[in-house]
């Protein structure tokens, strides 16, 4: 899975660069500014012409000739703000019209930064911020492209007032193309979250880019949060750092020197980048059913169903554990719902449970090795089930995923439910669960982000890992899954890889079930959660609008065959 850093492990690595003497800030800069102008144009094939190319608009595609191409670079006052310089005198040596404002005082810029301001200075002019914004009051914008590079990793605060509020407008203006030079302005590098300033008033427009240039490899703002919706297409280009991060990776590897180098690095699930596979569990091997062997060489998951009435959530989930590739799936129902869901399933299995002895005997069988509960199981019953359903199975550290009731069950003392967690156990809340089990995070999660780094969905669900001492599954569009080790990861269903389709009754059910049924074939926790929500998602973006619940477990064929041919 691909690397996904913070602003200050992006730092040590380029500090590492330059320190090495392979490479120094000046050339790091200009790498960063040609990708972008290379990142822009491979997104625009029709801006790819030369000095004779013209003006239009962005919203028509094609380019009439004629005019010179217009772009308005909005620099800041750092390094960001230094690529802006580096991308203006590139373009103008394509023969673009090229004006450039500056947020800040240009006496103030300082190293790489201040060398490519002088650089552009003999190329034209640079107007304050104040202009641009007096302009777009008078007249819009009207520029074939607008380049954000203002703040990138270095924001550490709110932007001001005035410059949200252009940058709101931009975005708003759909003729114009726009970019944003390593994160959209106003994003905090390492959570995601908008900025905001202290005093509630006037609120933060959100501005959303058409295309985000990063540099060397995704940052966790990105893919989750505002962070998330504000980059649009994300384009990753390559500033020969690699050498560098390999470097630091080893002294990874020596825990006395972790601390020194570059701490944990989160994931982002599914995508490869060149030192790490989509899966460092192959998912195609995990898929695949060996010639020789039979369904009880490839695990058997228990899922506890509720009362009457309350079956379906259940039968989703055992629906996904079966199609994920579970030998067997059976589930444990309750007395006065065997009828109901007998006359619902054929290869799911049934066993009658009216009791937590029921329960016990049940569970006694070894050959269970994977059990989901809590999909629609009710609290109170939940309640009763989970601590014998973890009791019995701590000693072999059982698969066990909880999700939904068997969550909220244990809102009053989450401790309770922690003591008796192990790291085969994968907790799945969704937003409103999380915060019955970890109020204090949530509350975290939710205050106004006024400094940068701002606390992060990141944060959450890793102090969560490491409380219940177990995987925790975070779900949402930007779904984060942390293990008690430290290890987190994303997957963002944004933007090119949006499924909102998942936001109907019973999809968090199925996935679920999906993790069970990975569990049940062997996959540890961690990649089991991993790979359930990368499926699931991929299930979503298949089916697309009219998707219900029931269609996804049913898709999964779909995918698998795609994966493996
Ligand atoms: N780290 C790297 O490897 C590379 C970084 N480069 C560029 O350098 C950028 C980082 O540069 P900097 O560290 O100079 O940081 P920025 O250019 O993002 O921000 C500049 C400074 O503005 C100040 N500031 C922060 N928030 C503010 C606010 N709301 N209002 C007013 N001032 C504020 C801070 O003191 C900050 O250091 C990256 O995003 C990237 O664009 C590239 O040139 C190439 C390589
Ligand atoms: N807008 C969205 N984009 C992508 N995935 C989403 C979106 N909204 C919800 N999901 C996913 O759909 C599932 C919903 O689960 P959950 O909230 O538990 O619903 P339910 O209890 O009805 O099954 C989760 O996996 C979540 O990540
Ligand atoms: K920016």
């Amino acid at each position: 899975m691909a690397e996904v850093l913070t602003a200050a492990q992006m730092r040590r690595i380029e500090e590492s660069a330059i320190a090495s003497g392979a490479v120094t800030g000046a050339t790091l800069m200009e790498r960063a500014g040609q990708g972008v102008v290379d990142a822009i144009l491979a997104h625009w094939p029709e801006l790819n012409h030369s000095e004779d190319a013209g003006s239009g608009m962005a919203g028509e595609g094609a380019v009439p000739t004629g005019l010179p191409l217009r772009a308005v670079v909005l620099c800041g006052p750092g390094n960001n703000g230094g690529d802006g310089f580096v991308i203006a005198r590139l373009l103008k040596r394509k023969g673009w019209a090229v004006e450039v404002f500056l947020f800040g005082d240009p006496l103030r810029l300082t190293g790489d930064a201040k060398l490519n301001y002088t650089r552009w200075c003999a190329l034209g002019s640079v107007q304050s911020d104040l202009d641009l914004i007096d302009r777009f009051a008078d007249a819009g914008l009207e520029a074939d492209l607008f380049v954000d590079a203002i703040f990138g990793t270095g924001l550490t605060r709110a932007l001001p007032d005035r410059l949200a509020d252009l940058l709101g407008k931009v975005a708003g203006c759909r003729t114009v193309r726009t970019v944003a030079v390593d994160i959209a302005s106003g994003i905090c590098t390492d959570s995601g979250r908008m900025l905001q300033p202290a005093d509630p008033q006037p609120a933060v427009s959100k501005a959303s880019f058409d295309l985000t240039v990063t540099f060397h490899r995704a940052k966790r703002g990105h893919l989750s949060q505002e962070g998330a919706l504000a980059s649009g297409h994300l384009a990753i280009v390559d500033i020969g750092l690699d050498l560098a991060h390999q470097t630091l990776r080893r002294k990874l590897a020596v825990p006395s020197l972790e601390d020194a180098c570059l701490g944990s690095i989160s994931h982002w699930v599914g995508q490869t980048d060149d030192a790490n596979p989509a899966f460092d569990v192959p998912l195609a091997g995990v898929l695949a059913k060996d010639a020789f062997g039979h369904k009880f060489r490839h695990g058997h998951a228990l899922v506890f169903s509720g009362e009457t009435c309350k079956t379906g959530a259940a039968r989703l989930a055992a629906r996904g554990a079966l199609r994920i590739g579970a030998g067997l799936v059976t589930l444990a129902v309750p007395g006065n719902a065997l009828s109901e869901v007998a006359a619902q399933v054929t290869a799911i299995m049934i066993a009658p449970v009216s009791g937590s002895g029921d329960a016990l005997n049940l569970l006694q069988d070894s050959r269970l090795n994977a059990l989901c509960i809590g999909p629609g199981l009710g609290v109170a019953l939940a309640r009763s089930l989970v601590p014998i359903a973890l009791k019995q199975t701590r000693a072999v550290r059982r698969s066990v995923v909880l999700d939904a009731d068997a969550l909220t069950a244990f809102a009053a003392a989450p401790d309770d439910l922690f003591a008796l967690l192990h790291s085969n156990c994968v907790l799945t809340p969704h937003f409103g669960e999380f915060t019955r089990l970890f109020p204090d995070l949530a509350q975290k999660l939710v205050a106004r982000p006024t400094h940068g780094p701002a606390y992060s969905r990141y944060d959450a669900v890793c102090e969560a890992a490491d409380r219940a001492g177990c995987v925790v599954l975070l779900k949402g569009p930007d779904t984060v899954i942390a293990s008690p080790e430290g290890q987190v990861s994303v997957n963002a269903a944004l933007f090119e890889n949006q499924a909102p389709w998942l936001a109907t009754a019973g999809s968090g059910d199925v996935l679920a079930g999906f993790i069970t049924g990975l569990m049940a074939r062997g996959v540890p926790a961690m990649r089991a959660a991993e790979m359930g929500v990368w499926l699931h998602a991929q299930c979503g973006r298949n089916l697309g609008p009219g998707l219900i619940a029931e269609d996804l477990p049913e898709e999964l064929p779909h995918v698998f065959r795609s994966i493996l041919s």
